[in-house]
């Protein structure tokens, strides 16, 4: 009888592993494309390419547009493609190498992923298209450069440097108090325009020669940032913050976060205030891509983005004639905005089209500004995102993947909407070729929330099968129906293909703080250190899985990263009988920093009460109730959310005698950045589900 049982179980296996038809290395091979940018002539565009660790430029030029490598990076060591652009004279691409520019601070600094003896430094690339020879020209950062494509200027410590495209060091042409967040050339290459952070306030500057002093426009004691060139250079641009530091208002209240467009003559520095947020919560500061996004437009017309109507959409203005005009409008977001080489067409992404599904994809429009018209320019059951526009001011290139295919660029023809997909032969000959589509699903929390996820479910298999909630990070963030224009959420996207391949029921909840479906959900009150309600919808997530007909509602799973390790933890110390199981990565548990530390003789009046709101919206405050199996993952060089959040945990754990799992990666930071770590952490969580959800 054993024998039989022993072999029954032996083929149950076999069968487990056969049926799977791809492994998780196969799965996280997806190349992922980022760095999108064009030609200022001759139609060509450039990205970087991560193919398993192995991070390289391409460019494609017309007709054909064939992909070409025009570097050599062959090693899985971490180090990233950034400020990716061409020269003006579309002879040579400069790019950084090196750094972790997702991070939240240090973003400049080497990471070392390899462990390797020596740190890699975080240094300036310069390619020729001419003889194709790629050069390291030196340390720094954030290159841009010169008009007359002679001069590379760049930040290092915070400071402007530049070097000469052809030989020569790099020198300091000036120094100012403070850090330089960004800086822009002025149109004719004479100038710099630069944003100065002086800590209390931020300052806008001009360098013109050694031998003049730095021209500051309009100083004040606010926060001046985003400044921008007019077309002409007469002009600058720039968001006006309130600067200092306010009295201790109520925490617990949601206040209006005020920011004005002013424009000044970029000669004498003095300018005014052209345009006031309304003085309404979706009035405040946009915190969507791009923030502001202030561009300076044809005919003078000044482009941003703004809430104010409870979505983020364009707007545009004449600086001096006054009130805006609403460029996109409906139930959708903008994100990823670009403006046409001639400055007369505005590119964007979009959750929008004629299908109702589309509220949880990506499509491209576009707005003339000629008649101001919105249009949308791709459609369908694809994912399109990040939209530049080629030198002809007739075709756009952006990011295009399916359910099924992972993000690649496409090139479409405006005037005849042809779409042309490119590199399609850089995935890999063995990735996956018989992925789920993933299934809009709808559902509410307990206070009525209105909740979107997507269900990844293989057809077939046991007729009761386990269950697993994905809760993404950000927050501000959005789960699609197809591959994530993301590097993070490709990776997600890949693992969740991969656990309904092994036979579990994924649903990835796209839960309140989340963007996309408009200022209420984004910014809804009450939620991390300030009440945590957004784990309400978590918690429906849970339910809504466990009572669907084909799930076993004793085998429910849980998995997340980073604001989604946060709301794992919460879930496995509020609802253990729940869920069952979690995988918490890089999470976020101790959030009493969160609060303003109140120094002085002044409290926020909610102080008391608000301390006591952060502590029961952390996991900290139930580990006595947490009673499921628990896998601990943290990268220690994480730039987004501090190793110690987990280190501190484990504390805890380990001095009250509760078991757990847990994975550390020395060196690595909150993304993964070599590739043979990515598949680690990614083996470990499915692996880990597996063992306590799916073993029969
Ligand atoms: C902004 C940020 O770093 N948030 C983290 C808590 C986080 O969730 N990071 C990733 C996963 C993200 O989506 O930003």
């Amino acid at each position: 009888m054993k024998k039989i049982l022993f072999f029954l179980i032996l083929m149950g296996l076999f069968y487990e592993v056969i049926s799977q038809s791809f492994t998780i290395e196969q799965i996280s091979s997806y190349p992922f494309p980022s760095e999108l940018t064009t030609s200022q002539t001759g139609n060509s565009i450039a990205w970087a390419m991560n193919e398993q660790g192995l991070r390289n430029i391409y460019i494609s030029q017309e007709p054909e547009y064939a992909p070409k490598n025009i570097t050599s990076f062959d090693k899985d060591d971490g180090q990233e493609i950034t400020s990716l652009q061409f020269s003006n004279d579309g002879k040579f691409i400069v790019f950084v190498r090196g750094g972790e520019h997702g991070s939240n601070w240090n973003y400049d600094a080497g990471i070392n992923p390899a462990s390797e003896t020596n740190i890699p430094k975080v240094a300036i690339w310069k390619v020729s298209l001419e003889n194709g020879k790629a050069e390291m020209l030196t340390e720094g950062d954030n290159p841009i450069i010169s008009p007359d494509s002679k001069t590379i200027a760049f930040l290092k410590n915070r400071q402007i440097w530049t070097i000469p495209v052809a030989e020569g060091k790099a020198s300091q042409h000036f120094e100012v108090k403070g850090s330089i967040n960004s800086f822009q050339w002025s149109p004719d290459g004479k100038q710099i325009l630069f944003e100065l952070n002086r800590g209390t306030h931020s300052l806008i500057g001009i360098y013109s020669d050694h031998d003049r002093p730095i021209q500051w426009i309009e100083p004040s004691f606010q926060r001046d940032v985003s400044p921008k060139w007019s077309l002409d250079g007469k002009m600058i641009a720039f968001v006006r913050l309130p600067g200092g530091k306010s009295e201790p208002h109520p925490i617990l209240e949601q206040r209006h976060s005020p920011w004005e467009i002013w424009v000044a003559d970029a000669a004498s520095g003095s300018g005014s205030s052209r345009w006031k947020s309304p003085e309404t919560l979706m009035g405040s500061v946009p915190t969507t891509h791009g923030r502001f996004n202030l561009h300076w437009a044809a005919e003078n017309q000044l482009v941003y983005l703004s809430y104010e109507d409870g979505w983020p959409h364009l707007y545009t203005m004449d600086p001096f004639s006054g009130p805006s005009k609403q460029l996109t409008k409906g139930q959708f977001m903008v994100e990823h905005i670009n403006l046409s080489h001639d400055k007369s067409k505005i590119f964007f992404s979009a959750n929008t089209g004629s299908d109702k599904l589309d509220i949880d994809r990506r499509h491209i429009g576009m707005v003339n500004l000629k008649d101001d018209q919105m249009v949308m320019l791709t459609e369908g059951e694809g994912i399109e995102a990040i939209p530049v526009a080629l030198s002809d001011n007739q075709k756009i290139a952006f990011f295009s993947a399916t359910s099924q295919r992972p993000m690649l660029p496409a090139i479409l023809d405006i005037p005849t909407k042809e779409i042309k997909l490119i590199a399609t032969d850089l995935i890999p000959s063995d990735f996956p070729d018989n992925l789920v589509v993933p299934k809009q699903v709808i559902f509410k929390s307990s206070d009525g929330m209105v909740i979107h996820g997507q269900i990844f479910e293989k057809p077939g298999g046991s007729s009761k099968k386990p269950g697993v909630v994905f809760v993404h990070g950000g927050p501000q963030r959005q789960m699609l129906l197809g591959w994530h224009y993301g590097d993070y959420y490709s990776n997600t996207y890949a693992v969740n293909q991969y656990l309904a391949e092994m036979g579990f029921v994924v649903l990835s909840v796209n839960f309140r703080l989340g963007i996309g479906y408009g200022y209420e959900f984004h910014k809804a009150p009450r939620t991390y250190w300030q009440g945590a309600e957004e784990y309400l919808d978590v918690k429906a997530a849970g339910e809504y899985l466990a009572s669907l007909e084909n799930v076993d509602e004793n085998r429910i799973g849980i998995y997340g990263g980073s604001y989604g390790g946060y709301l794992t933890a919460l879930a496995l110390g509020k609802d253990s009988g729940l869920f069952k199981v979690g995988v918490d990565i890089h999470g976020v548990h101790e959030l009493s920093s969160r609060l303003k530390l109140q120094d002085g003789f002044e409290q926020a009046p909610d102080y008391t009460k608000a301390l006591k709101i952060a502590w029961l919206s952390s996991p900290l405050a139930y580990l006595d109730t947490w009673t499921s199996p628990v896998l601990f993952i943290h990268g220690d060089d994480d730039r987004n959310v501090q190793v110690s959040q987990t280190t501190d945990l484990i504390r805890r754990f380990d001095e009250k005698k509760k078991p757990y799992e847990y994975l550390i990666i020395p060196d690595d930071s909150h993304h993964w950045m070599k590739h043979s770590n990515l598949i680690k952490v990614n083996k470990e969580t499915a692996e880990f589900l597996n063992k306590h959800l799916n073993q029969k």
